[in-house]
């Protein structure tokens, strides 16, 4: 990042942090707890540090990821660690955090367990905020995915997937399970990222770029150079 994007990027975060605090106000006022779905990666840092600042009944709201790479909580790579570290800090430590990781060695191994847990929380989510790749992939929907086919099309919560352009198994809610919410965003940076939406938004195969399976969610967008 540029000193040049900096300033953007962080009124974008802000921004979005108000908008997710407002949303979170607003479902629970009529109900009991609230579900937020997010991303991980390096675009979400400042939103979550942002968003852990906004005044909530943290208390009633569970917070858990699109997807995870199969990782323990301590690898630089674990998004669980990037929740952790820069959102559940301050007033926000008490919110619910659910994690998509077992101890079992494989993502397929675990599947089942982290499967129950999903299912347990209170859908439809209050929020999705998804990301995205170079590569149109979101949450680990990626064009590469052994299991892409499955990820857009089953009903199962979530999935296992391998994927060869990626160093780690990782694990991933299905698109289904995505969808299932009151509000979808999707936060990303940089004119890279507006290029490849601007190219998903003049086709329609998922398989090519699986960012198009949410785009008539409707999906509001948050960019920023
Ligand atoms: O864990 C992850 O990496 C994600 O869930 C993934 O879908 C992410 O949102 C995009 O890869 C964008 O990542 P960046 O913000 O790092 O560009």
């Amino acid at each position: 990042m540029t000193n040049l994007n900096a300033k953007p990027r962080i009124q974008l975060a802000e921004q979005l942090a108000e908008a997710t605090g407002e949303a979170l106000r607003q479902d629970l006022a009529r109900q009991e707890r609230a579900l937020l779905v997010l991303s991980g990666g390096s675009t979400p840092v400042p939103f979550f540090e942002a968003l852990s600042r906004q005044a909530l009944p943290w208390e009633r709201v569970d917070v858990t990821l699109a997807d995870e790479r199969w990782v323990s909580e301590s690898s630089e790579a674990s998004n669980a660690r990037l929740v952790r570290c820069h959102l559940l800090q301050g007033e926000a430590e008490v919110a619910n955090f659910v994690s998509l990781t077992t101890d079992d060695e494989t993502p397929e191994q675990g599947v089942e367990a982290v499967t129950r847990r999903i299912e347990a929380l209170p859908w439809p989510a209050c929020m999705v905020v998804l990301g995205m790749g170079g590569d149109g992939h979101t949450a680990s929907l990626f064009p590469d995915n052994r299991e892409l086919e499955l990820g857009l099309t089953t009903d199962a919560p979530v999935l296992a997937v391998r994927t060869p352009s990626q160093p780690q198994a990782r694990i991933t809610l299905s698109a289904d399970r995505l969808h299932q919410a009151r509000r979808h965003v999707l936060h990303i940076t940089g004119d890279d990222k507006r290029s490849v939406l601007a190219r998903a938004m003049s086709g329609d195969d998922s398989r090519e770029l699986p960012i198009r399976a949410f785009l008539s969610c409707p999906l509001a967008v948050y960019w920023a150079p």
